[in-house]
């Protein structure tokens, strides 16, 4: 089973995403994201779901019209792991296609 990472691991993997925060209250890390309105964040969110299921990582994620907050950890490590990371920089590559780099 994939390892978490320890505090100065997630700070400096935090340090090389835009955007990304660590989760109040648990082992995560999120991100909030703005889109033009509903299509263009559901495509993204259509993106990020094709790019998910290729890694076999999922996020825990909350939309409203143009509004996705994000959340991601490793349930089955109980923390964040690389794939977390790995993941939140595959996110920040489909908002940046998408036309969205701003952070809601
Ligand atoms: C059985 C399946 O491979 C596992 O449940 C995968 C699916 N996607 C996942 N996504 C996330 N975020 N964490 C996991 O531990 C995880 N495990």
């Amino acid at each position: 089973m994939i390892a978490r990472l320890s505090p100065d691991e997630r700070k400096a993997a935090l340090a090389t995403l835009d955007g990304w925060t660590e989760a109040e209250g648990r082992d995560a890390i999120a991100r909030s994201l703005r889109f033009a309105d509903f299509a263009q964040a559901f495509a993204f969110m259509t993106q990020v779901a094709l790019a998910a299921e290729k890694m076999n990582h999922h996020p825990e994620w909350f939309n409203v019209w143009n509004r996705i907050d994000v959340t991601l950890s490793t349930h089955d490590a109980g923390g964040v792991t690389q794939k977390d990371i790995d993941l939140a920089r595959a996110i920040n590559g489909a908002a940046s296609r998408a036309g969205s780099g701003g952070t809601a």
